[in-house]
């Protein structure tokens, strides 16, 4: 159990540049997610320490660095409203909004919640901060740092889906620890200001993002029907975690990921689909690889498996939109099979050729059949014959880099996948290939546990 310390009200250090009010439109790659419950990591740090070097040092250094950074990534201290005069949600920024950060101490099983074990899945929810969210407004950002006393640290962000995407919020916390690391190298109050360098710094211009084919228009009016015929509610869907929840996380070193790739290419020599181009990335093979198991693990029979790829369209748009843009730059492709298929003998290659084709109408532009996408979140929900998933995360976030200035984490978990059922794919933590993570019950994580080690180690 954690119990709040305290709850500090965090400014961006350089107010004087800010706007004194100012507004960011949401563009129709935001909208899309909407009503997407708010997206949670949890980094977890060792730092076998003193309470008191925690509260006199390591504290003092994760506020001042955050109030820098909150001052790049001003408008996460706005709010997310839809005025009555606006066709579509706003973020708005006020100059004075402070971010809350709060602090809380655990007496919860350190290592047990930093392991490689099963942990049940709702046990770290009391290491995130909500969002406040209501019909009229909704929070975008809120942070909580949690002190193991002696074992370590946790921070815990939690994050509104239509004001950042993945790239944007992992970034942010990477801003922030990259600041704090300076500070850590005992940058005196003289030689401040201390910077942001510029590849970090977000790019706000919305402009950017172009709408020719009124998607906006089209995604605006599924949420409106959604709920009421006008339902401006900023109210986002109330996903429960299912009883018996439990997640894991499971590595595939480089050398795993090699030998899968290997066995996908020497099974398809000689098959009627020999001469097919399959998208053989590390990504590819680690969700192919991930997808079968679980449906095997699951006894999923008889239904569609559909696969829903998270598609940074950052420099797949006519007009490249920079890396550091802020916001929502993702679509997705959809890769749908019968479980069966992906039940039998040659299910992962089945799978990987999905998934190959999928990425293959990439060629077609990324924006190709985004029409789609509103339906498919929806559909995901609710159409009972299909068991669908989704890939969360990106092992190009390289989230095990977020060092604050004691070290790498020991574990990060996307915590928010126990309610959206999706898979969380990131760098893994000793640098040796990928991690794969999801939840499940407690029977199907352990007999997926015991299948994955399986069929990697023959
Ligand atoms: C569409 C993709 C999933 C496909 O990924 P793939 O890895 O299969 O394919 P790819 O074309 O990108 O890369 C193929 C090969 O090119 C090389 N390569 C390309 N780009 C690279 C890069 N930036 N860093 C390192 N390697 C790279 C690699 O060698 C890789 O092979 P190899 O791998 O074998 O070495 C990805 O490109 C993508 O857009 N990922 C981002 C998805 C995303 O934003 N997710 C978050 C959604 S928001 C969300 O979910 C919330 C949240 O996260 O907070």
């Amino acid at each position: 159990m954690s119990k709040i310390i305290e709850i500090f009200n965090v400014s961006p250090s350089s107010q004087e540049e800010l706007p004194l009010e100012t507004s960011l439109p949401l563009t129709f790659l935001d909208i899309l997610w909407l009503r997407l419950p708010p997206v949670q990591r949890i980094f977890f740090y060792e730092f076998p320490h003193q309470t008191s070097l925690f509260y006199n040092t390591l504290l003092p250094k994760l506020k001042k660095s955050l109030s820098i950074a909150l001052s790049y990534f001003y408008p996460l201290l706005g709010h997310l409203t839809w005025p009555n005069d606006s066709h579509k949600p706003i973020i708005k920024f006020i100059k004075g909004n402070p971010l809350s950060l709060t602090i809380a101490e655990s007496d919860a099983d350190f290592n047990h919640l930093s392991g490689k074990n099963l942990t049940e899945a709702k046990q770290i929810h009391d290491l995130l901060p909500n969002l406040n969210i209501s019909h009229d407004q909704a929070s975008i950002l809120a942070l909580q740092v949690t002190l193991f006393p002696n074992y370590g640290f946790s921070i815990g962000i939690t994050s509104h889906h239509a004001v950042l995407d993945g790239k944007t919020s992992t970034s942010f916390i990477k801003s922030w620890a990259y600041l704090c690391r300076k500070l850590e190298n005992e940058v005196s109050e003289l030689e401040l200001p201390l910077c942001l360098p510029h590849e970090f710094c977000p790019f706000y211009d919305r402009k950017i993002i172009k709408d020719p084919n009124e998607l906006e228009a089209k995604y605006l009016s599924d949420w409106l029907k959604q709920g009421g015929t006008n339902n401006r509610s900023l109210m986002v869907w109330d996903l429960q975690v299912p009883e018996d929840s439990f997640r894991g996380l499971f590595q595939l070193s480089r050398s795993n990921i090699e030998k899968l790739k290997e066995f996908v290419v020497s099974k398809q020599k000689g098959t009627r689909n020999e001469n097919k181009n399959l998208h053989l990335s590390t990504f590819v093979v680690s969700i192919a690889y991930a997808w079968v198991c679980r449906v095997k693990t699951e006894e999923i029979e008889n239904k569609n498996a559909m696969m829903v790829l998270n598609i940074d369209c950052r420099n797949r748009l006519d007009q490249p939109i920079p890396a550091t843009y802020f916001g929502n730059c993702i679509g997705g492709k959809l890769a749908i099979v019968k479980t069966n298929e992906l039940l039998g003998e040659d299910g992962l290659i089945v799978a990987v050729e999905v998934l190959s084709e999928a990425l293959e109408t990439l060629k077609d532009g990324v924006l190709n059949g985004a029409e789609n996408w509103s339906s498919w979140l929806l559909d995901g929900l609710t159409i009972a014959d299909v068991k669908t998933t989704g890939a969360a995360g990106s092992p190009k976030f390289e989230v095990y880099s977020t060092d604050f200035g004691c070290g790498k984490p020991k574990k990060v978990e996307m915590v928010s996948i126990d309610r959206t059922g999706a898979y969380c794919v990131s760098d893994s933590s000793n640098g040796d290939g990928v991690e794969i993570g999801f939840v499940s019950t407690k029977k199907a994580m352990e007999a997926f546990a015991s299948l994955f080690v399986k069929g990697i180690g023959s």
